[in-house]
């Protein structure tokens, strides 16, 4: 990861460097944090490393921590001289875990640079104020750019209480997600398919809608060790006995419904060790609140063109991966990504930001923000 760091005045040349290997550390814990943050921490003293850690699982000990413990006893006698890099404001609060002020201070530490304030609310500046206070020198905003998007997840969950959704599809050149008759395997191919069984491992959840299992009848598995939760929701229970999702336990699977908790099929799925939520009301806003309830950051949504237009409707998506396959399938009833949004001009389209392109084998991903003006 790059930083485009804006120079700061109390920042020294190096700082970004070894803001960027914070962000490095921390990415190795994609997709295993949830609730918490990807934080990397670095100890820099002498010109070199000399502590490194960080955060990989919520419960475990923060990445300040970690980088504080990994410093070897005899580099010890540096840490009054180091200066102490992290790509989050350090936690001021009891919380699964003490202060990472409080260790940082006790470590006689007398710099701090900061990539970004942490919004979680039991923190929110309080640790940099902290760390003031007891005479440490602190620098907020060493690629601060860089730190937001690397929590983007993190960011969105905490400031809107619901999980950060992605919009993942693939379609034909001349937009269909199946043929006129159904059939959908595959459209992308297998470089892009392998991509998306990365994107899997690094996202808490996957929702479809009862149609996608009716018709696809998708694994919705990760060639990865994490496998997200798969989440269906289906307003009538009206679901196949024996979809592939009901047969393996290749991961948990969550079932969402507005049908009565005595329904035929409840008994039939929960023997199959799948959860069944029942709710008087199921929209993707509901959904999403259940997901977030449970501590889910990032979902991803690999629906049908309905379901994703609802989603997008009710401001549930905040990211699109639109893999575009060079193959023409026609069809005037052939499904298309994003159904129905009302939308009338194509002055009123949803126009994403900060997108980029990329080649994936034969095909093209389009990736980027729908406006945030797009969410209620
Ligand atoms: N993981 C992490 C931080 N996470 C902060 O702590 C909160 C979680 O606290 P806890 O439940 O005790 O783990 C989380 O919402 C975020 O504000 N902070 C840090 O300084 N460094 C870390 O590595
Ligand atoms: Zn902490």
């Amino acid at each position: 990861m790059r930083c485009d760091s804006v120079p700061l005045a109390d920042a020294t040349a190096t700082d970004a460097l070894y803001m960027e290997r914070c962000l490095q550390l921390a990415e190795q814990a994609r997709g295993h944090t949830s609730p918490n943050p990807l934080v990397g921490c670095v100890i820099v003293a002498a010109q070199r490393i000399i502590g490194e850690g960080f955060h990989p699982k919520a419960g475990e000990p923060h990445a300040e921590v970690f980088a504080l413990r990994s410093v070897a006893t005899g580099d010890r006698p540096l840490l009054t001289d180091a200066t102490l890099y992290v790509n989050l404001e350090p936690c001021n609060h009891y919380g699964r875990t003490p202060p990472c002020t409080e260790a940082i201070i006790a470590a006689g530490i007398p710099r701090v640079v900061v990539g970004m304030i942490d919004p979680d609310p039991r923190v929110a500046g309080s640790g940099i104020e902290r760390l003031r206070a007891a005479g440490i020198a602190v620098t907020v905003g060493v690629c601060e750019a860089a730190c937001q998007r690397l929590n983007e997840a993190f960011v969105h969950r905490v400031r809107n209480a619901r999980p950060f959704g992605i919009l993942k599809y693939a379609m034909t050149l001349d937009g269909k997600i199946a043929s006129s008759a159904g059939h959908s395997t595959w459209i992308s191919g297998e470089a892009a398919r392998a991509m998306v069984h990365q994107l899997r491992a690094e996202c808490d959840a996957i929702i479809v809608g009862g149609n996608t299992v009716r018709r696809d009848n998708p694994h919705l598995t990760s060639r990865h060790p994490h496998t997200p939760l798969r989440v269906v929701m289906s307003r009538h229970l009206d679901l196949p006995l024996d979809a592939y999702l009901w047969q393996t336990d290749a991961a948990p699977t969550l079932v969402v419904t507005t049908a009565p908790a005595d329904h035929p099929l409840v008994p039939h799925l929960q023997a199959c060790g799948v959860e069944v939520v029942c709710r008087p009301v199921l929209t993707p806003t509901t959904l999403m609140k259940e997901l977030y309830n449970r501590g889910i950051m990032t979902v991803l949504w690999e629906c049908g063109g309905s379901l994703a237009a609802a989603a997008i409707a009710e401001g549930m998506v905040q990211k699109i991966w639109a893999f575009i396959a060079p193959k023409i399938i026609g069809g005037t009833s052939a499904p298309v990504p994003v159904a129905d949004l009302g939308l009338q001009k194509m002055s009123e389209a949803l126009c994403l930001e900060e997108v980029t392109w990329q080649t994936v084998g034969q095909d093209i991903l389009v990736s980027g923000y729908l406006p945030k003006s797009a969410a209620p």
